[in-house]
């Protein structure tokens, strides 16, 4: 369910494009959690420093071991994160396994305005939601090759209580059934073996993405 994405709206209504809407097409990354984006992206931006800039999203989930404030995501709780959605400071929220989760326009435009194609990693809720504005991105949707291998890798991270891997779990057979949904995703990218995905990501990126900037 979306609580709130009153960007789309306004902007398809005047007709103007704002800033953060132009530049190389950004590229959208979704899938299951734990099929294995962040693992795949944290390759790609290391690789291809200077191309390639992350969209820092907002979350209300606590932060994991290691992860940093303002670099994997702007840790936020929902009181704030609501006032900031009420003044129309995010192009689409999500609220996924218990916490709500949103693209700010300033995460976009902080990537953009480096001169990098922007990389946003959502759920598939937010690629629906990302589809009503005019942000026109390559959509790749990473899979992993069973729900069996995905609650291993799950469990493996070791990041999850018991009860918040049964939601993942839930979601993920939702993800599952519908990216390949005709005209969802320009590819689904089935992640069994690590390098054979990232070769098969970096290939797609170089034909449809830095073609385009
Ligand atoms: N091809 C692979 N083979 C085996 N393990 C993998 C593979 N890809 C990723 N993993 C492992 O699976 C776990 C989940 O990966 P990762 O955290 O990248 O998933 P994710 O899709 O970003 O999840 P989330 O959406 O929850 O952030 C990690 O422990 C990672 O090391
Ligand atoms: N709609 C959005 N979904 C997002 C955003 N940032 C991350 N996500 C998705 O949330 C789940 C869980 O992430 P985790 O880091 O808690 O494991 C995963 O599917 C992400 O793709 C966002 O800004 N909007």
């Amino acid at each position: 369910a979306c609580p709130t994405h009153p960007l789309s709206e306004p902007i398809m209504a005047s007709g103007k494009v704002p800033s953060f809407f132009s530049g190389p097409r950004p590229v959208v990354i979704s899938g299951p959690s734990g099929a294995g984006k962040s693992t795949l992206l944290k390759k790609l931006l290391k690789d291809y420093k200077g191309v390639f800039g992350f969209s820092v999203s907002h979350t209300t989930r606590d932060p994991r071991p290691g992860e940093v404030d303002g670099k994997d995501y702007h840790f936020t709780n929902r009181k704030a994160m609501q006032e900031d959605i009420d003044k129309g400071e995010f192009i689409e929220t999500d609220e996924f396994s218990g916490n709500l989760y949103g693209t700010s326009k300033s995460a976009v435009q902080d990537v953009r305005a480096k001169g990098l194609i922007c990389i946003l990693d959502v759920d598939i809720a937010g690629v629906r939601h990302i589809k009503e504005t005019n942000l026109d991105p390559i959509y790749i949707s990473i899979q992993p090759p069973s729900i069996e291998v995905l609650e291993e890798r799950l469990r493996g991270r070791a990041t999850e209580t018991e009860e918040k891997i049964q939601s993942r779990l839930e979601e993920a057979r939702t993800d599952m059934e519908e990216c390949n949904e005709p005209g969802l995703f320009d590819i689904v990218i089935v992640n069994s073996d690590l390098d054979e995905a990232y070769e098969k990501l970096q290939s797609v990126l170089k034909e449809v993405s830095l073609k385009s900037g």
